[in-house]
């Protein structure tokens, strides 16, 4: 890990050392060489983002099996002047390691981060039936109490975790899917938008206006008419009643892409509560391509051609 230097330019992650968290926050070249804070949750993570103790955080955001990270979207729903300014894509698997000595048919209690539990709980139903599952911080968290105490006789941690802890792997591979991918965003202050690249997403979180037939039509419409293609579409409850949802939304482009900022405020002007939380540069790097109509010359064009006819051109102009 990096030396601590700069505290104004310091980035937090799920800790401790050797979480998949920390491997995300290893691919952004900016943190190279500052201050890295290991924290307990996504709140302590974010909270050092709002109280300025922190330039950025890492947090997960949605994997490949179970979805959004819900802890993740409902913060950053909430809480407010946050921005996403980078996404990071880390290959996920698990280990199941034990105190040395112990085997696998002596595992009655299995010591998991609840992401990491959803993504092993086929093959710990398989391979012990009935276990009973403790809940930890983070994947690293979970190993480094089975030497500290815990009551658990196994946790499920990152691969490389005997690298930081003596311990002993009952078990490799046992991801229920051997591709599953976490992604992960760096989420900083209100802050100068990155550059569009061609190759970005745009994060947004939405609410209905009312509780009317075809309201959910009407907002995903103004993405469709405009060409927008979204990448994740998920409900969140906002907490206040039953049946009250916000959406959480990924669209492919940036703000400054005209298709999206002319959708954006379509949107404003349907939804009475839009949250940006940010445009930034895809992690796979893939181009997004659109049709001439949706092009940002389209666009152009289609408003000078109003302008003209306001300012009394002829409309074949
Ligand atoms: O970053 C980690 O290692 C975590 O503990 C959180 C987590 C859990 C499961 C998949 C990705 C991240």
């Amino acid at each position: 890990m990096p030396a601590a230097s700069d505290p104004a330019e310091t980035y937090s992650y799920l800790g401790p050392a050797g979480t998949f968290t920390e491997a995300a926050l290893k691919q952004v070249e900016a943190a190279a060489g500052k201050a890295w804070r290991p924290v307990n949750n996504v709140g302590e993570a974010l909270d050092d983002v709002t109280s300025g103790r922190s330039t950025a955080a890492m947090i997960a955001i949605e994997n490949s099996i179970e979805g959004g990270v819900s802890a993740t979207q409902d913060a950053l729903a909430t809480i407010p002047d946050l921005r996403i300014v980078g996404e990071y894509l880390v290959p996920v698997n698990f280990v199941l390691v034990a105190r040395p000595g112990t085997a696998l048919a002596d595992v009655k209690v299995v010591n998991a981060h609840p992401v990491a539990y959803a993504q092993t709980h086929r093959w710990l139903e398989r391979e012990l039936p009935s276990h009973g599952h403790i809940p930890a911080t983070s994947n690293v968290a979970a190993a480094a109490s089975l030497l500290d105490g815990s009551t658990a006789d196994a946790a499920v941690a990152p691969p490389g975790i005997t690298d930081h802890h003596d311990l002993t792997v009952l078990a490799e591979g046992i991801g229920d899917n051997p591709n599953a991918v976490t992604r992960f965003v760096l989420v900083s202050r209100t802050t100068a938008l990155p550059e569009p690249t061609g190759a970005d997403k745009t994060s947004i979180i939405a609410e209905l206006p009312d509780d009317t037939a075809g309201r959910l039509l009407e907002m995903l419409e103004q993405f469709a008419t405009r060409g927008v293609n979204m990448s994740l579409l998920e409900s969140r409850p906002i907490g206040d009643a039953l049946g009250r949802y916000r959406f959480v939304i990924d669209l492919d482009g940036h703000i400054l892409d005209e298709r999206v900022a002319d959708a954006l405020l379509g949107l404003k002007r349907f939804s009475p509560n839009v949250v940006f939380l940010g445009s930034y540069p895809r992690a796979d790097k893939q181009a997004i391509t659109v049709t001439n109509r949706y092009s940002n010359e389209s666009f152009v064009e289609a408003r000078d051609w109003l302008r003209g006819l306001i300012a009394g051109e002829p409309s074949a102009h």
